[in-house]
């Protein structure tokens, strides 16, 4: 169980060290002393090998990670084999190994089993000398020639049935001063390096000393203090103990006299110089330190706790009892590895599907997962709810509340109407007649292309959620989905397909929801007969108090003045027989205006009625001839509603012709009802008549004629015969142009009010409703149907045999990065399950 220990351990440090990963601080032994100190030959005599490079000069100049793996000699392998499931069984690895001795004859051929690999080759050496060799061109490969260190380690591992388990790193030596062509900062460079693995706290420090140096100038235990300033985890040990001066010994320091040290001091004596130029065999050396020892006076006693035999038990054996006193802590540790590691590999997904038998599964599970992830972005189900930004459906609702709703907002229902476009809507949709009554044909003039101002921001805001959803589109994605990334862009593909195709429709719906509101203008609406009946009113009271200002004298005036320009006006609009006659016609069966009237006593209130037929040939208002007009505004329908009738009622019924300017046009007689030619002959509308059906019966004197501008004149000549052209047309003569335009410009300010206010008035209510409709519509065109529709449509295009290949191609990158998070997590799992079997002991 002991030797799983550290072979588990080994495991991972080369686990890490191919992943680049430093994660878990392992237990290994770092060998550590200044130069010549000895090092090397305690590692050789530990191994039973000559393998590490020598010369002069600083040699060792990467970290060397040896590991020393027990591999059982062919009695035992016999045994094992037998029970393979059991670890290898080493219980007499820390009992004198007869094949240690055997074997480290200092023999250049590899005895068998016993073989050496580097990391960072795939090759096995059962040279020893190769292996040498090796370590020398490798550090000139990473440290350049004889130059300076460098902190990459290098791997080796060697196999033996000769050696007890064990990790040693072999470090530099410490140096003090450069020699030849090393770097200025050769000491501090090595002494940095040294101590970046001597200060983990799992790193149990070999601290050479070479005996004939006094021990208080020992440069390993100083650094080793440094980081273990206790002596909880340094190991002693002194070399060269046959080389002290004759009649002095170590005997102090190796009983732990001179230095405390908890694992205390192990004494050795490796191979001279000489010896080693003499090929000196391992075998013989080992047998001359245990004499050296066993004869010593002063180390005889101590003879069992002395040697490179002992060390090599000793290091196991601390090594062994670090571990099992870490095992907690690195239980821990792996199982928070374990479980980070859990969840790097599961972000790569599910490997369950990997293999072609499950290539449709895995298809249709990453495109289900796509198309889930698309509908929750929407409907904000997402696990990874930003709080930093909206996104998904969110952004959707923010596009409809904020963007289109302010862009709506933003819109001004008269922006670029001039006074000028309102007064020539009038001018043409009344034709012939002037221009008293507003017709609702030059309301719609006006509105339709006010109305379609809403389409610009109703199609961009189609577009706005379009492009949302292709965001969304895009960033449903996960990391297993990236590991497919032509699958991925196809499904991204098909989804994008699927919304472009209903950009079109849904605009084009978003388009006609605009043009169905500008084809009907509906003034019947309830709001906005609401809405207008209010306007009037401020508009009459605004109205009501300029005329409060002129004067009755000039009401007089007028009374005449005023029925001459309406002779004029009527004159006028002979230019315009054609746009009359049309207009005239178009109304004949339901005229609509928006009347501005003069108001009769009844003028207070807004009223509806019937107005079967053509609009009236109205008088020119003169507004300001009398000081009590009323401006009436009617939103006659196809119901009909005559302010004209009404008002001519209202003064018939009343018989104030005083009141209504309307009458000055029509005759001035009092008792006319307004804009009735028949009101003008006296006559009293009871039932209410339509004003032209009135002008035209005696205008048109039976003629059966269409009214038209002539025929309006006809008509007002037949009516009244106290005109006649030439007194007419001198009389237009001598009106003064200034009084016209003062009444026109006075009119005309009225209307444009009016109208303004009724347009503003009626744009407000189709934006409102396109500020519902639009929404739906996007939402039922384009959103849900999309959502509803996605993943289906995946599947028609996406879920084909031939396909998947194509589909199913991997990232190379990721396909890696997923291997060594799986290796990782392999060798995590292993290793916790080792640790788990271990039994605590008590540490020797
Ligand atoms: N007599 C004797 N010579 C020793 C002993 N240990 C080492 N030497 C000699 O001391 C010299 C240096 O030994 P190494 O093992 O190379 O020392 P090192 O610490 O690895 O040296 P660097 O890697 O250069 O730092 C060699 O010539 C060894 O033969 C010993 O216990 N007794």
């Amino acid at each position: 169980m002991d030797v799983d220990l550290i072979q588990v351990v080994n495991r991972l440090q080369e686990t890490f060290t191919a992943i680049g990963g430093d994660s878990v601080d392992l237990p290994q032994c770092v060998v550590v002393g200044s130069q010549s100190s000895g090092k090397s030959s305690v590692l050789e005599t530990i191994v039973g090998k000559d393998f590490l490079p020598r010369g002069s000069g600083i040699v060792t100049r990467r970290p060397l990670v040896l590991q020393l793996v027990h591999t059982p000699a062919p009695h035992e392998s016999n045994a094992a084999s037998s029970s393979s499931s059991s670890p290898p069984h080493n219980a007499d690895a820390n009992e004198p190994q007869p094949e240690l001795l055997r074997n480290a004859a200092g023999s250049r051929q590899a005895t068998y089993g016993e073989y050496g690999e580097f990391l960072h080759l795939d090759k096995r050496f059962t040279d020893f000398n190769e292996i040498k060799r090796e370590i020398e061109n490798e550090t000139f490969r990473v440290a350049g020639q004889n130059k300076g260190v460098s902190k990459l380690p290098i791997h080796l591992k060697i196999f033996s049935p000769n050696v007890l388990n064990l990790t040693l790193v072999d470090l530099p030596g410490l140096t003090k001063i450069p020699v030849g062509d090393q770097p200025s900062d050769i000491e501090r460079q090595i002494r940095s390096l040294v101590t970046d693995y001597i200060s983990k706290p799992n790193c149990i420090i070999l601290a050479i000393s070479p005996a004939n140096v006094d021990l208080a100038n020992s440069d390993s235990l100083k650094l080793a203090r440094s980081v273990d300033p206790q002596g909880r985890r340094t190991i002693g040990v002194l070399t060269k103990l046959d080389l002290m001066d004759q009649g002095t010994h170590a005997l102090d320091i190796l009983t732990g006299r001179v230095y405390p040290l908890k694992l205390g001091f192990i004494g050795v004596v490796n191979r001279s110089q000489q010896d080693i130029n003499g090929n000196v065999s391992m075998l013989v050396a080992r047998r001359a330190e245990e004499e050296f020892f066993r004869s010593h006076p002063a180390y005889r006693n101590i003879a069992h706790r002395c040697g490179t035999k002992y060390l090599a038990k000793t290091l196991n054996q601390v090594l062994m009892n670090h571990i099992r006193d870490k095992l907690p802590d690195m239980k821990a540790r792996l199982n928070t590895l374990m479980g980070q590691t859990q969840q790097e590999l599961a972000a790569f997904g599910d490997t369950t599907f990997l293999g072609d038998q499950h290539r449709g599964t895995l298809v249709l599970k990453l495109m289900t997962q796509f198309a889930r992830d698309f509908v929750a972005s929407i409907d904000g189900t997402t696990f990874d709810l930003s709080t930093k930004e909206l996104c998904g459906g969110a952004r959707i609702y923010y596009i409809f509340q904020d963007v289109f709703g302010h862009a709506l907002g933003s819109i001004n229902p008269t922006q670029n109407l001039t006074v000028q476009d309102i007064r020539t809507a009038i001018r043409n949709s009344t034709g012939p007649r002037p221009s008293l009554f507003v017709p609702e044909a030059a309301f719609e003039l006006l509105i339709k292309p006010q109305i379609k101002l809403l389409e610009p921001p109703s199609l961009r805001c189609v577009e706005l959620v379009y492009e949302e959803l292709m965001k969304i589109c895009h960033n449903c994605t996960s990391a297993e989905l990236q590991r497919f990334p032509r699958l991925h862009a196809q499904l991204i593909e098909v989804v994008s397909e699927l919304l472009r195709e209903r950009l079109g429709p849904t605009s084009e719906y978003v388009q006609s929801l605009i043009q169905i509101q500008a084809a009907y203008i509906n003034t019947n609406h309830p709001a906005f007969v609401a809405d207008s009946a209010n306007i009037a009113r401020d508009t009459r009271e605004d109205q009501a108090r300029k005329q409060m200002a002129l004067t009755a004298s000039s009401r007089r005036k007028h009374s005449f003045d005023s029925a001459s320009a309406g002779g004029t006006a009527t004159d006028d609009d002979d230019e315009d027989d054609d746009a009359a006659n049309n207009n005239n016609n178009n109304r004949g069966s339901a005229s609509r205006t928006l009347t501005v009237n003069g108001a009769s006593k009844t003028g207070s209130k807004w009223e509806r009625k019937e107005r079967s037929a053509s609009s009236a040939h109205e008088s020119r208002p003169h507004a300001s001839s009398n000081p009590e007009s009323r401006v009436h505004h009617t939103i006659g329908h196809s119901a009909g509603l005559a302010m004209g009738g009404n008002a001519g009622a209202g003064s018939g019924a009343g018989g104030g012709a005083k009141d209504s300017f309307l009458n000055y046009f029509f005759g001035g007689a009092s008792g006319l009802p307004v804009g009735g030619a028949g009101a003008a002959s006296g006559y009293h509308p009871a039932p209410p008549r339509n004003a032209l059906t009135e002008f035209s019966a005696h205008g048109a004197n039976g003629r059966g004629q269409k009214p038209n501008a002539m025929s309006g004149r006809t008509g007002l000549e037949g009516n009244s015969a106290a005109y006649d052209m030439k007194s007419l047309d001198k009389h237009l003569e001598a009106t003064p142009i200034a009084s016209e335009e003062y009444a026109l410009s006075d009119r005309e300010e009225l209307e444009t009010t009016l109208i303004r206010a009724l347009i503003a008035s009626y744009f407000n209510i189709v934006r409102q409703s396109i500020q519902d409709l639009v929404p739906k519509a996007v939402m039922h065109l384009l959103v849900n149907f999309s959502r509803e529709t996605v993943q289906n449509r995946l599947v028609a295009s996406l879920y084909k045999d031939s396909l998947f290949e194509e589909l199913l191609y991997e990232d190379e990158g990721l396909t890696s990065e997923r291997k060594r998070v799986k290796q990782l997590l392999d060798a995590y799992r292993e290793a916790f399950n080792v640790l788990s079997e271990v039994t605590f002991k008590p540490s020797a």
